[in-house]
């Protein structure tokens, strides 16, 4: 059976890290998902998001879409089904509230990932270290959709996976153990 690998959890925990860990230890592809912010730097159009305007962000179709912290975000059949022709295990990193979404229209091919951190002053830490403007951190923390994804929503729970991603190489083992649960169980 095919799955899709839900990376979900608060800002800063850490799911595009995970992400790409997918990607380069598994050759797992990531969804590519659409939103209206502003790119940050290192960021590129088609690799991390497809970059959009109000009005081109509108025009799209999309299975899922949400306001986070003031912008937009979706996620499309398209981009699911682009993935999967590339392999049957793929990854999409969203907010909890596009977790739930997957959940109940994927259900048992979506896998969902929850992670979180000890303590979240880590969180705070970690948005300054990858480079994000002060004044971003502020009203992305300020915002609803930032507490409301620190904890896991109760319809996932007893459902998600849930990582504490403080240490790495921890993280990393987990990951390694929930790959080869899939992978295994999709033979
Ligand atoms: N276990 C870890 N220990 C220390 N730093 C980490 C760890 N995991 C990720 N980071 C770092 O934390 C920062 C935020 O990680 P990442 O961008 O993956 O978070 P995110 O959950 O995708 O955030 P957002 O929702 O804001 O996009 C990055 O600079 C990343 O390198
Ligand atoms: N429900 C969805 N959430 C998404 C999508 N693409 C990204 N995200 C989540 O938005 C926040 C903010 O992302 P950032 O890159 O600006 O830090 C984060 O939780 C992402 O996981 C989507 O298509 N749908």
């Amino acid at each position: 059976m095919k799955h899709v690998i839900v990376i979900t959890g608060a800002t800063g925990t850490g799911k595009t890290t995970v992400s790409t860990y997918l990607k380069t230890e598994y050759q797992i592809p990531r969804i590519i998902t659409h939103t209206t912010r502003p790119m940050r730097p290192g960021e590129k159009n088609g690799i991390d998001y497809y970059f959009e305007t109000d009005a081109s962000f509108a025009s799209n179709h999309y299975l899922e879409s949400v306001t986070y912290a003031g912008y937009q975000y979706g996620s499309s059949y398209e981009g699911l089904e682009r993935a999967f022709k590339k392999s049957d295990l793929v990854s999409i990193v969203l907010d909890t509230k596009g977790a739930e979404t997957y959940f109940h229209e994927l259900k048992e091919q979506a896998f969902i990932l929850f992670l979180t951190v000890g303590k979240t002053v880590m969180l705070h830490e970690r948005l300054k270290d990858r480079g994000d403007q002060l004044e971003m951190i502020r009203s992305r923390i300020k915002s609803k959709e930032y507490s409301r994804d620190l904890t896991l929503p109760e319809d996932l729970r007893g459902i998600a996976t849930v990582i504490q991603n403080d240490d790495w190489q921890q993280t990393q083992e987990r990951l390694d153990e929930i790959v080869l649960g899939l992978q295994t169980s999709s033979v």
